[in-house]
């Protein structure tokens, strides 16, 4: 059986739930937790990637150079991973990174543009880091068009290719399905991975559908810290993992210190599965999109809920923030 690829993302997709204010020794801390817990891999970028800092995607507190450099600083066998979107970060920050000990490059499309990202993947992959094409919004589309997307992705360099419910709108059986269908199209060395969100309760079960069904990268976040209701919570998936026969080769009690003594105080609120983000998981929308539409709905007085239950009925993905906006304004009848 191959070896589980343990992934982290606190640092990443635990960005968006403190406003991408993590600062290097912050990162250093908990990096060097992840470390010590036997974490294979550490992914630290802003929430949205490489040059994700804006007023679109949120202002970040420190770079992305300073907060790669203080991880890699702080490991000794793992690995520092940094995500990349095409459009919103370059190759000169994907360069910088590298240049700064990143040596493994995510990069993100939405589950129908995997052709966005040619340039991207295959120029990581020449420079020697390991790929993983991460195609985000997954349950938007049908097993079969997600594998054929992951094929793509497959042909321009990438090692792991990614089931990625953005929104945790898949429950077990429809990630198992989607992780199935690319475990078949891709080549047996090319691995597949799940990263998972809790919005409908699933996040550590829909890890183990997908491991299940042959997924050997699996993302979590200590204490669940990521976009709305967070991710898998890690050292729960360790545990679980662990209880289903599956050697992670963490070392348990760490993840459990590390998550409760050095995670734990830097959030801003615990990761529950609030009505937000409930709905989130329901209309099948961006987790990275719940503070944007809290926000919006509070500036023109309606429900949170209602602003995303009709982004996604419209089909709004990620890099169409500025929609929000306008659906809030025309659920309060006024100009945006
Ligand atoms: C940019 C997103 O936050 C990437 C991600 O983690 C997801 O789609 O989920
Ligand atoms: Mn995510």
């Amino acid at each position: 059986m191959t070896a589980l690829t343990l992934v982290d993302s606190s640092l990443r997709d635990g960005m968006h739930s403190v406003r991408h204010r993590f600062t290097p020794q912050q990162v250093a801390a908990v990096a060097a937790g992840l470390d010590r817990g036997g974490v294979d891999v550490i992914e630290v970028t802003h929430g949205d990637g490489l040059g994700g800092s804006s007023i679109q995607y949120g202002e970040a507190l420190h770079s992305d150079a300073e907060l790669i450099a203080a991880a890699v600083e702080a490991v000794s066998r793992a690995r520092v991973a940094v995500l990349l979107l095409p459009g919103i970060g370059t190759l000169r920050q994907l360069r910088e990174a590298q240049s700064l000990g990143a040596s493994v490059a995510r990069i993100a499309t939405h589950c129908t543009e995997a052709d966005i990202a040619a340039q991207q993947i295959a120029w990581a992959a020449e420079q020697g880091m390991h790929v993983a094409g991460f195609l985000m919004m997954s349950h938007m589309v049908q097993p079969a068009v997600l594998a054929e997307q992951a094929r793509l992705m497959e042909s321009y360099g990438a090692g792991t290719v990614y089931v990625v419910d953005s929104a945790g709108a898949l429950v077990p059986g429809t990630t198992a399905e989607r992780v199935a269908a690319l475990r078949a199209a891709l080549a047996p060395e090319t691995a597949v991975g799940i990263h998972t969100h809790n919005n409908l309760g699933c996040g550590v079960g829909n890890a183990l559908a997908g491991v299940a069904a042959g997924a050997t990268w699996v993302d979590g976040s200590l204490r669940g810290l990521g976009a709305s209701a967070g991710n898998a919570q890690l050292e729960v998936l360790v545990a679980a993992l662990e209880r289903s026969g599956r050697a992670t080769g963490a070392n348990l009690f760490e993840l459990m210190d590390v998550a409760e003594e050095v995670v734990a105080p830097l959030m801003p609120r615990p990761q529950v599965i609030d009505r937000s983000g409930l709905a989130i998981g329901y209309a099948g929308v961006y987790s990275s999109f719940l503070l944007h539409a809290e926000r919006a709905a509070e500036r023109y007085g309606v429900d949170p809920r209602d602003v995303l239950m009709e982004l996604g009925r419209r089909r709004v993905v990620g890099g169409q923030e500025d929609m929000i906006i306008n659906v809030a304004a025309e659920l309060a009848g006024v100009a945006a």
